[in-house]
This record gives C-alpha cells, sequence and structure tokens, in this order.
C-alpha cells in the first residue's frame, strides 16, 4: 500500500470548488515536487493532507501505518515567525508538541530526539542561538530539524527556499535530498523554483486549480506540460 493516497479529490472555500481532479499516490521514499503557478492550489492540499483542510469531495488516505501526527511540516515562514525571541533548541523541541498528547512537559525522549535532529542538521553549535538572530538558511536548517522532530516516514515542505539566496537554497535541497536518500524519508515539496526542484525529485504533480500532471520527473520533462513549465529545458 501507498503511503499517500488521494482519490478524486477536491477543495472548496465557502462552497467554491478551487482544486478538483487530484489523484495520485506517493510511496516510501519517493520525493515529490508539487508546482503550479499562484493560487493554483498547492498550499490548499498541503492543508488537506495535513487534516487542516477538510476535502470538498474524495478521500485522502494514508498507508504503511501512517499517523496524521507523525507527518512533518515545514510551514510557509511569515514576518512574524522570522521574529520569533525563542532558542533554536526551543524552536526544534516544538516539533515534539504533537506528540505529546495530554503530556504537560517534553520527555526525555523528545528532548532526544531534538538534538538528535539537530545533530542530523548541524545545529549543535547554534543550540542556545536565539532563532531570530539567525540568517534566513539557519532559520530554514532549524525548522527543517522542527518538522524532522515529528516526521516518522513523511515530511511535507512549503515554499521552504523562500527568500534564501541561491547557494543557501541548494544547500538546503541537498540537505532535504540526503534526508530522503540515507534516512529513506519520503518528501513532497511544494515549490515555485521549479527548475530547482525538479533536480531532485523523483515525481512531479502539477496543479492550476485542477491536476495538470502526475508522473515522474522523467515523463514531466518529455511532457509538453513540463517541457513549456521549465522554459523548454530538457533532463
Ligand atoms: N482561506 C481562504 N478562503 C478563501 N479562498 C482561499 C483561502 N485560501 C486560499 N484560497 C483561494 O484558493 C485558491 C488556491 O490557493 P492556494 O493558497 O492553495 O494556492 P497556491 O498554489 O498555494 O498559491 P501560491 O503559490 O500563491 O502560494 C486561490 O484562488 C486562493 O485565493
Amino acid at each position: 500500500m501507498s503511503l499517500l493516497t488521494c482519490q478524486n479529490v477536491s477543495f472548496a472555500y465557502e462552497g467554491n470548488v478551487i482544486l478538483s481532479d487530484i489523484d495520485f499516490s506517493v510511496n516510501q521514499g519517493d520525493y515529490l515536487c508539487i508546482v503550479g503557478e499562484n493560487g493554483a492550489g498547492k498550499s490548499t492540499l498541503i492543508k488537506g493532507i495535513l487534516n487542516l483542510k477538510k476535502t470538498f469531495s474524495g478521500n485522502i488516505i494514508t498507508g504503511e501505518g501512517l499517523a496524521q501526527n507523525e507527518i512533518g511540516y515545514l510551514p510557509q515562514q511569515t514576518p512574524v515567525q522570522k521574529d520569533f525571541p525563542a532558542s533554536v533548541y526551543e524552536v526544534v523541541l516544538s516539533g515534539r508538541l504533537n506528540s505529546c498528547g495530554k503530556k504537560l512537559f517534553y520527555s526525555k525522549k523528545d528532548k532526544e530526539a531534538a538534538i538528535e535532529n539537530m545533530k542530523k542538521l548541524e545545529l549543535l553549535s547554534l543550540k542556545n542561538q536565539c532563532y531570530r538572530e539567525l540568517s534566513g538558511g539557519q532559520q530554514q536548517r532549524v525548522l527543517l530539524a522542527r518538522a524532522l522532530c515529528a516526521a516518522k516516514k513523511l515530511i511535507l515542505l512549503d515554499e521552504p527556499i523562500t527568500g534564501l539566496d541561491p547557494i543557501m537554497s541548494m544547500e538546503f535541497y541537498n540537505m532535504v535530498k540526503e534526508l530522503n536518500v540515507k534516512e529513506k524519508m519520503t518528501v513532497i515539496m511544494v515549490s515555485h523554483d521549479v527548475k530547482g526542484a525538479v533536480d531532485f525529485a523523483s515525481h512531479i504533480l502539477h496543479l492550476g486549480k485542477k491536476q495538470l500532471f502526475f508522473g515522474t520527473k522523467e515523463e514531466y520533462c518529455r511532457s509538453v506540460i513540463g517541457i513549456r513549465f521549465l522554459g523548454g529545458t530538457a533532463l
């Protein structure tokens, strides 16, 4: 069974359908990149997968024993979040909030998970530094470590390289790819940077108020829509 399956899904706001005909599945170890123009419905689909937005029709099914609170999520950053007055360690640890359940305090296991993920993303030297004093690239790394604290098998990233320069973007992509390859972490990433994202992805979902394409990256690069969106660049 797939890790995640969308069966003929649509979403609506106040009764107006804004995204329809969504039909795809993600298997363990896949790296899916969701692309499309502004307003195509990418963030809405991410919210649907996270169960933060109900489908208007169709079903979103998780498999392989994946529970909703085991999905790691790196949301689009707002200016307010960039100014968050907490230490790097506190931000990473807050990724465990969902798994705390009714407990009022973080357990030893939660704290160990935060340290382990900081180690993984080379953040230990910044442990006590204030989050808002970090560079944009470092902040994204912290948020990735935070998302990993919740992630068992699947991580969702919504526009993670917005505001990063090309070098930082490449570092971030490499880090995500390493998690995908070495840790077998399944990745779903929304990105406006189609060319950059396509380089790293295994599959592409192209939205435009409905599903315009779903398939492997190689199929996408050969497709009419892929060629058009990539500006005529083939792999
Ligand atoms: N809370 C809301 N209430 C009403 N309409 C909404 C709401 N959120 C999004 N929409 C509409 O749904 C459509 C899809 O929006 P969504 O944010 O999912 O697109 P997107 O592909 O993520 O866009 P972007 O690339 O600009 O972030 C848009 O037409 C948007 O105006």
